[in-house]
């Protein structure tokens, strides 16, 4: 099976996509990810949608709500960043630009004259470094190391992360044809089009009586005006469980001016690496 993620070698999508196929090539954006499975062109992917500090990935956010894709897997790792570069003497932080709010407090202790600079990826900010010695990159400690041809970084320091219960939750996304009823969680794409009071707290109550848990509410704005949202909803239950019908059904009804999108069901794997 062929997945694509976010590159290039060595980021934490990278670490995550190993656990769904050998075969795995990169893209350098999120929405380029989502597209070329929308498009057929490779099997699975793999994408950050929340870190345990800095929240949502909202990218991977507004791309899954726009492409015709389903949600086969979800795939849990801690993140524990390193700071590499050629010598203690750099000016400029390159990575991800989840990595370096991940890694806030950190910079700001250690390094508080240093310039941030955000990149597509951890693993393209530790390329920086191996490339500028003004440079230092934040990423997984094993990318010190090239992958092909180049410099072996220091490691500056190691866990430099505010939390050392950093994880991130990426999921496995799948041509649409492939979404599932089975899997213990569930997630939906929710755009009510109306604004009453109490609009939430009925799409709310259609989970809250049948008993189904719910572990992530997420609003995004829908695009279209300011104050119009759409909202990202995971759940415990499964599609062929019949209350998890039951309460899409009444989404459906209490949402009828706008749309309800089912992403699919899943099961959780959690790759301690
Ligand atoms: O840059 C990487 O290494 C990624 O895989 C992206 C990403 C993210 O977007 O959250 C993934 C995990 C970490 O939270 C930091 C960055």
């Amino acid at each position: 099976m062929q997945v694509v993620t976010l590159g290039p070698v060595g980021t934490y999508s990278h670490r995550a996509a190993r656990s769904v196929a050998d075969d795995v090539s990169f893209r350098e954006s999120v929405s380029a990810i989502v597209d070329a499975v929308a498009d057929g062109e490779a099997e699975r992917g793999v994408v950050p949608v929340e870190n345990s500090i800095e929240g949502s990935v909202s990218e991977s956010l507004d791309a899954l709500t726009e492409a015709d894709v389903a949600v086969v897997r979800e795939v849990v790792t801690p993140v524990r960043h390193a700071l590499l570069a050629q010598s203690e003497n750099f000016s400029i932080v390159a990575s991800h630009s989840q990595a370096l709010a991940q890694c806030r407090d950190y910079l700001e202790r250690e390094y508080p004259n240093a310039t941030p600079e955000a990149v597509a990826s951890t693993a393209r900010g530790v390329e920086r470094a191996r490339e500028d010695p003004d440079v230092a990159g934040i990423g997984h400690p094993a990318t010190a190391e090239p992958s092909g041809e180049g410099k072996t970084l220091q490691v500056l320091a190691e866990d430099i992360q505010d939390r050392s219960s950093n994880a991130t939750r990426f999921l496995v996304i799948a041509p649409e044809s492939e979404r599932s009823d089975a899997g213990g969680k569930t997630s939906v794409v929710v755009y009510p089009s109306a604004n009453y009071p109490g609009l939430l707290l009925e799409v709310l109550e259609a989970f809250a009586d049948r008993d189904i848990n719910l572990t992530r509410i997420e609003s995004r704005p829908s695009g279209d005006r300011l104050g119009d949202y759409l909202f990202h909803i995971d759940f415990e239950a499964g599609l062929y469980e019949e209350r998890t019908k039951a309460a899409i059904a009444e989404v459906e009804e209490i949402v009828a001016n706008g749309w309800v999108r089912v992403l699919g069901s899943y099961d959780t794997e959690h790759v301690i690496e």
